[in-house]
């Protein structure tokens, strides 16, 4: 195995009262498939394994096993309670190189008041996590790191045991590259919700004409049932072949594995430059080149869903203004084009100001009115009176952060829960006051297309 030695820390943390020591070690690994080194950890690390790409290939991202978690059910300071608690963590990391970063990876809840028991009963509000390995692919190179918190000063034994595992996961992941996945085999088919969904946007249409709303996401879910338990990386293995578009993520809570593949982006933070994304307004892509280009130019001159993106972009542009300097946003939209879907895209960057840091710009952002409303507080009412499920993460901000400040978070859209052999897919619309329940309930069946399609179904395509 080829390896490049990198860089030992070895720093003094101060948690919860307790003193303990963070090790870090990395290395420079010549060739290895990110999702081969996920499936490595089948065994060892089912339930504490997280994969993430981001839409342009530049970073791949794999954790296997916890060193530390971050997790937290505070319905107003969870953003604040995560920041403090690795801010806390990682004060004495040395800065420089973001390879050797350590990073921290998880999702916030889209709503932490919503109760409703289901498949994200057991789910924390707030679920991040310090790998234990570390995969980090950037410009074609692979870092693999292990990340150590312990009491004990004299670690040397117990490192050790985690050089020869990692190891032994590169090893694997080597001589694993070539596998293929099948797709699964779905026996039972479902839409829990459809005559309440339709119901629900006439119900928010009528509200919005009494003024008591501007604009409502309203989601609903789709069940399947497999003929036998479905692994973590046969699915993910299916959206990094379809989704090459789109951001790539899986995340793991014990049995339950929360993954998909979002075109949209919440925010970025590089070296103090911020950019995020209002991506609302939809239509299907066509079956022909002219087909595709009259929908889409259709999309771009229609009003309800011009309507539906510009409190998007009117919400976000905000949200920068109070965070930002020397901001750039265009005067229109353009389409955004991928695989099933074309949306209205308009994208907003700008210059952090000192005290904003990406988890602020995060609690500010979430939910924007791509998923919750407009105004937030009657949008979330709303939601929490029309929809009978629990959103857990679908919708909400997931993602990573280093020690520096960088990070990037995209909104989980376009996913699915996987729970041993049922899977619970989401997807949703903006429902303004011109909405329909039945185009609103067809817009939803081609968002739903992607996961579907992961999980070996079809809706007429
Ligand atoms: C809520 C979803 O999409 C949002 C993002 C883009 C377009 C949307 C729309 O046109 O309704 C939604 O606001 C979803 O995919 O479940
Ligand atoms: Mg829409």
């Amino acid at each position: 195995m080829q390896q490049k030695w990198y860089q030992s820390t070895e720093v003094e943390v101060d948690s919860l009262g307790q003193s303990l020591h963070f090790y870090m070690e990395t290395i420079e690994v010549s060739r290895l498939s990110a999702l081969a080194f996920y499936a490595a950890g089948e065994e060892c690390y089912k339930g504490e394994r997280f994969y993430w790409q981001n839409r342009e290939k530049t970073m791949t991202l794999v954790g296997l096993g916890h060193a530390h978690t971050i997790q937290n059910n505070a319905q107003h300071e969870r953003f604040d309670a995560v920041e403090a608690e690795w801010k806390n963590l990682t004060k004495n990391c040395p800065k420089g190189q973001s390879e050797l970063q350590p990073i921290l990876f998880g999702g916030f809840t889209f709503d932490p008041q919503n109760n409703v028991d289901g498949e994200w009963t057991d789910f924390p509000e707030a679920y991040f996590a310090l790998a234990t390995f570390q995969l980090v692919i950037r410009d074609d190179k692979a870092y693999v790191s292990i990340h150590l918190l312990t009491q004990n000063h004299q670690a040397e034994d117990q490192l050790e045991v985690l050089r020869k595992e990692r190891d032994h996961l590169i090893h694997a992941a080597q001589v694993k590259e070539v596998k293929t996945y099948t797709k699964p085999d779905i026996t039972n088919y479902f839409e829990p919700y459809k005559e309440p969904y339709l119901a629900s946007i006439d119900q928010v249409t009528a509200l919005i004409k009494q003024k008591k709303a501007d604009k409502v996401v309203i989601a609903r879910s789709l069940a399947l049932q497999f003929k036998e338990d479905v692994s973590a990386p046969q699915v993910l293995s299916q959206i990094i072949h379809e989704q090459p578009e789109s951001y790539l993520f899986g995340l793991e809570h014990k049995d339950l594995l929360f993954f998909g593949a979002s075109p949209e982006r919440l925010v970025k933070v590089e070296e103090g430059r911020a950019f995020s994304s209002c991506i609302a307004g939809s239509i299907k892509r066509g079956k022909t080149a002219e087909e595709d280009e009259t929908y889409g130019q259709s999309l771009l001159n229609d009003p309800k869903n011009s309507g539906e993106h510009q409190y998007v972009v009117d919400m976000i542009v905000d949200t920068f203004r109070k965070n930002c300097v020397d901001m750039t946003v265009p005067d229109r939209p353009r389409l955004l084009k991928i695989r099933d879907i074309q949306h209205l895209y308009t994208p907003v960057e700008g210059q952090l100001n000192q005290n904003a840091t990406i988890l602020q710009l995060t609690k500010s952002l979430h939910p924007t009115p791509a998923l919750g409303g407009v105004p937030r507080k009657e949008a979330l009412a709303a939601i929490r009176k029309y929809e009978p499920m629990n959103r857990g993460l679908y919708a909400a901000p997931i993602g990573w952060l280093d020690a520096e400040g960088n990070g990037e978070f995209a909104v989980a859209i376009r996913s699915a829960a996987l729970l041993s052999d049922k899977a619970y897919l989401y997807a949703g619309g903006g429902i303004v006051a011109d909405s329909e329940p039945q185009a609103e309930y067809e817009e939803t069946l081609v968002k739903f297309r992607p996961m579907l399609r992961a999980l070996g179904g079809r809706l007429h395509e």
